[in-house]
């Protein structure tokens, strides 16, 4: 597990017409009353939440409003203290970071994690390996089976690394410069093919101009790869811009929620978060 304390069982909400709705068919992400406490502190307080499907939607809130907890209750680093998490129409509530993205979420993270002595390339392929069929005598014996796959994942990483932008392929990632690392990131997540990706404050220490690539590659995800993303961002251009939904948290509680338009008149949230920034 993720290193924080054991809470206890999670703690069976009542799921209703939710767990029935067949694959394909309903929200990609329903999130129902999900709680998380660390010791005496409520970082997640009863959220419920949704992503309907090819949607980009936005959590924002204040620091230490429970954001990146939340994502972690998500893709099974934390298990949440109460609630259901239902993907795609299955339970994947407390699995494991594995068994979540090979169900098909992948996610950043808000402190990059690449292997930094790795190409570009060999970063995307590992990212891809919930995909890979090739096992580990195989690997060993390298069959043709092995050295075709090998070459297949070679090349469909230039492809991900092109279609996020980065050119230095072949460079370790230890040298790429910061843009190009977030970059990877995602190029790596989207290894494993996924349907819902989650992206922890991907515009981090990006330039105005890096940031605006951004989010033209979040639309063209959705666009032209049918994904539907969940968006932890500080930087409120990029969310007012990008996003079709916003959730706003405060105190591990969810403050409001609507569109952009709606959000920024949320006298909560004025007061709760961008009052703040102001
Ligand atoms: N493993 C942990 N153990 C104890 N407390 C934690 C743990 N992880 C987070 N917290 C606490 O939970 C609260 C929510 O933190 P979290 O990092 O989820 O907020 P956030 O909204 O992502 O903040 P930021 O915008 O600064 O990244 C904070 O008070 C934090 O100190």
């Amino acid at each position: 597990m993720s290193g924080d304390e054991p809470i206890g069982e999670v703690q069976q909400a009542a799921v209703g017409a939710v767990a029935t709705v067949p694959p394909g068919e309903g929200p990609v992400l329903d999130v129902i009353g999900v709680s998380k406490v660390f010791g005496g502190l409520v970082a997640v307080n009863d959220v419920d939440f949704v992503v309907p499907r090819k949607a980009i939607v936005s959590l924002i809130g204040p620091n230490g409003a429970g954001k990146t907890t939340f994502f972690n209750c998500l893709t099974g680093l934390y298990r949440p203290t109460t609630g259901r998490v239902i993907f795609d129409g299955r339970d994947i509530t407390a699995k494991r970071p594995d068994v979540v993205t090979s169900a098909g979420i992948a996610r950043t993270f808000q402190n990059i994690k690449l292997f930094r002595t790795m190409t570009a390339v060999e970063n995307v392929q590992v990212g891809m390996h919930p995909r890979l069929r090739s096992r580990v005598t195989g690997m060993i014996l390298r069959t043709p089976f092995v050295r075709r796959e090998e070459k297949n994942s070679r090349e469909r990483a230039r492809e991900l690394l092109d279609f996020v932008g980065l050119k230095r392929k072949d460079e370790l990632a230890m040298n790429l410069p910061y843009g190009d690392q977030r970059r990877l990131e995602i190029a790596r997540a989207l290894g494993s093919e996924p349907r819902l990706l989650l992206l922890d404050e991907p515009t981090a220490g990006m330039n105005p101009q890096e940031s605006e690539q951004l989010r033209a590659l979040m639309d063209r995800l959705r666009t032209e790869r049918d994904m539907s993303i969940l968006l932890i961002e500080h930087d409120m251009k990029v969310v007012m811009n990008v996003s079709d939904h916003i959730t706003v948290l405060d105190h591990g509680e969810k403050i409001a929620e609507g569109s952009p338009t709606e959000v920024r008149q949320n006298p909560r949230v004025i007061e709760a978060y961008l009052g703040s920034q102001a």
